[in-house]
């Protein structure tokens, strides 16, 4: 675990450990593409970068869309959420898709938390179909479409940010 100063990290205050295999997320993954099929058709795919490029690249495939967008945000240094900024929103060509409001495009991340991601890609695109496979409660009044909800002190450790390592056995200690 990084430690950068005494403040307890989000990840820190969540607590509760939700390690996702790739596996599992490809599912999940499937599962809210089915959800999608029934929304649809969209234009386009947007994905919030970078932890919606991966949902992303597993719906488009799923839903047959081939134009797919980024919107590249940057907020958590690690597990520490800072000021959210926008280092580039979607080109001209995706907007003509979405008729300016973002109408037809699907927005993908892989989860929300506080929601404040969200929000912001909502307001660049109110019009926009928003899905993530994750929610915790104080982001998903601002999803559309999301597979599974955990509690908000919940942390969610992906496979391309996690790798297999040992466990102690139960008797020696482990949680
Ligand atoms: O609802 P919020 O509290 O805003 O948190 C959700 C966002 O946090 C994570 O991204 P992060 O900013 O860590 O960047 P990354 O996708 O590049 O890992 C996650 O991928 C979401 O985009
Ligand atoms: O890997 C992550 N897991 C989470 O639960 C989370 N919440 C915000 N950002 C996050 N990143
Ligand atoms: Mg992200």
């Amino acid at each position: 675990m990084v430690e950068r100063n005494s403040e307890p990290s989000a990840q820190e205050r969540a607590g509760r450990p939700f390690p996702v295999s790739w596996d599992q997320f490809h599912r999940d993954c499937r599962a809210l593409t089915w959800r999608l099929n029934e929304v649809g058709p969209f234009h386009a795919v947007v994905a919030i970068t970078r932890g919606g490029l991966v949902p992303a690249a597993i719906v488009a495939r799923e839903l047959g869309l081939r134009v797919i967008d980024t919107v590249c945000v940057a907020s958590y240094d690690h597990d520490k959420q800072g000021d959210l900024k926008v280092l580039k929103g979607i080109s001209e060509q995706t907007a003509k898709l979405g008729g300016g409001t973002g109408k037809g495009l699907l927005i993908v991340d892989d989860l929300v938390d506080t929601g404040k991601t969200g929000k912001l890609v909502r307001e660049l695109l109110p019009d926009a179909h928003f899905a993530t496979v994750y929610a915790k409660p104080k982001g998903r009044p601002l999803v559309d479409t999301y597979i599974t909800e955990v509690s908000q002190d919940t942390w969610i450790f992906f496979p391309w940010d996690t790798a297999l390592s040992f466990q102690p056995p139960l008797r020696d200690g482990a949680a």
